[in-house]
């Protein structure tokens, strides 16, 4: 049996998202709005650091813009991103890659996953939206084995080293970009994206939910931010809802920054493996519980979709009987006050 301990793996994965967060930083300050450059600077990566390992790749982008007439700059400039990082990086003894090369690069990452063998999970920008706001965004990678998160890396180049909400402005602690890492049995690491030694995080320990605080998504469009809060009238959450973009919410939940993420998708949104792979992990390993709404564990062995239950909750062990129940009576409520078609 393949060594379990995943350690080379998870350092891989550690310098493949932090690659990605450093070309995605350059991207804002030119404005490109093609965001494969990333996926393509991940697959590099993982392939150089792991050659012994065959190698599948479960990602958000494929290279369809790019082949088309007229991108052809655009995938000149991209192609000069990914070797710029690449050699600023200066462990790769390689030639620089050709447009097609970076072409390849991101379509290697076409595979379906599975439950069986190894697959990465990678989105390349998670929270697309945020990123072009200049909020928070995350490059996303995870190691599924056998259809479970076996680790998980989170880059987010735009998060605070100091919990959300503490706005001192004058303390060192303000600095940004923070990577966190977690892998099975072994917790979650955070760590500053320019490389500080890592810490070990945990999520909170309040069994108070008046005192909690909780997260959802920036966009309305992507959360039935009625229902959340509804939800979270019931439980006697004080605070008001702390919305932001991307995976940065589990991020931000296992070091204890709020203790509830909610998230209920519109009727009919298929939730994707990328967007939580590594996010669940992070928050489980730093003693978190990730559930459907119906209170089972997420199922990455399905493929690209996660086959889940109306949403999907986010809390520490002590509050998740409370929330699943407050949960389960605004939807009962909502189904007996949605007008019957
Ligand atoms: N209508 C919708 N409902 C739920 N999620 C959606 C959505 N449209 C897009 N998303 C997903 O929500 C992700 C962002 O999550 P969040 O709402 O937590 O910021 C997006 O990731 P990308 O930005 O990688 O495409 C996208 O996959
Ligand atoms: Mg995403
Ligand atoms: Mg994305
Ligand atoms: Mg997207």
């Amino acid at each position: 049996m393949a060594s379990l301990s995943y350690e080379k793996e998870l350092s891989a994965a550690k310098k493949a998202a932090s690659l990605a967060a450093r070309l995605c930083h350059i991207f804002v300050s030119i404005f490109c709005l093609d965001f494969s450059g990333s996926q393509a600077l991940v697959s590099f990566v993982l392939e150089r650091e792991l050659p012994f390992e065959s190698f599948s790749l479960v990602a958000e982008e494929d290279s369809g813009d790019l082949r088309k007439d007229g991108a052809q700059e655009m995938l000149e400039r991209i192609t000069k991103l990914v070797n710029d990082t690449i050699t600023s990086d200066g462990t790769y003894n390689v030639s620089p890659l050709s447009p097609e090369d970076v072409l390849i690069a991101i379509d290697s990452g076409k595979s379906e996953g599975g439950s069986l063998g190894r697959h990465w999970v990678l989105d390349p920008i998670d929270g697309t939206k945020g990123f072009l706001r200049g909020d928070q965004y995350a490059i996303a990678l995870a190691l599924l084995d056998e259809g479970k998160v076996v680790l998980g890396v989170l880059a987010c180049p735009n998060l605070s080293l100091a919990p959300i909400g503490n706005d001192d402005q004058h303390s060192s602690q303000n600095q940004v970009g923070c990577l966190f890492s977690a892998k099975v049995g072994d917790g979650t690491d955070m760590q500053s994206l320019d490389g500080s030694s890592p810490i070990k995080v945990h999520v909170s320990g309040t069994e108070n939910p008046a005192e909690a605080s909780f997260f959802e998504s920036f966009e309305a469009a992507h959360s039935m931010h009625d229902l959340s809060s509804s939800i979270a009238k019931k439980l006697g959450v004080k605070a008001p809802p702390v919305r932001i973009d991307s995976q940065a919410k589990y991020g931000a939940l296992s070091r204890g920054d709020g203790a509830i993420y909610l998230r209920f998708p519109h009727k009919g949104y298929r939730e994707k493996i990328w967007d939580h792979a590594a996010g669940s992990i992070v928050v489980t390993e730093a003693g978190g519980v990730v559930t459907d709404a119906a209170g089972n564990p997420l199922d990455f062995s399905k493929g690209k979709f996660l086959d889940l239950d109306t949403g999907i909750i986010v809390t520490n062990q002590k509050l998740m009987p409370l929330l699943l129940k407050a949960v389960q009576d605004s939807l009962s409520e909502e189904a007996q006050s949605a007008p019957s078609l």
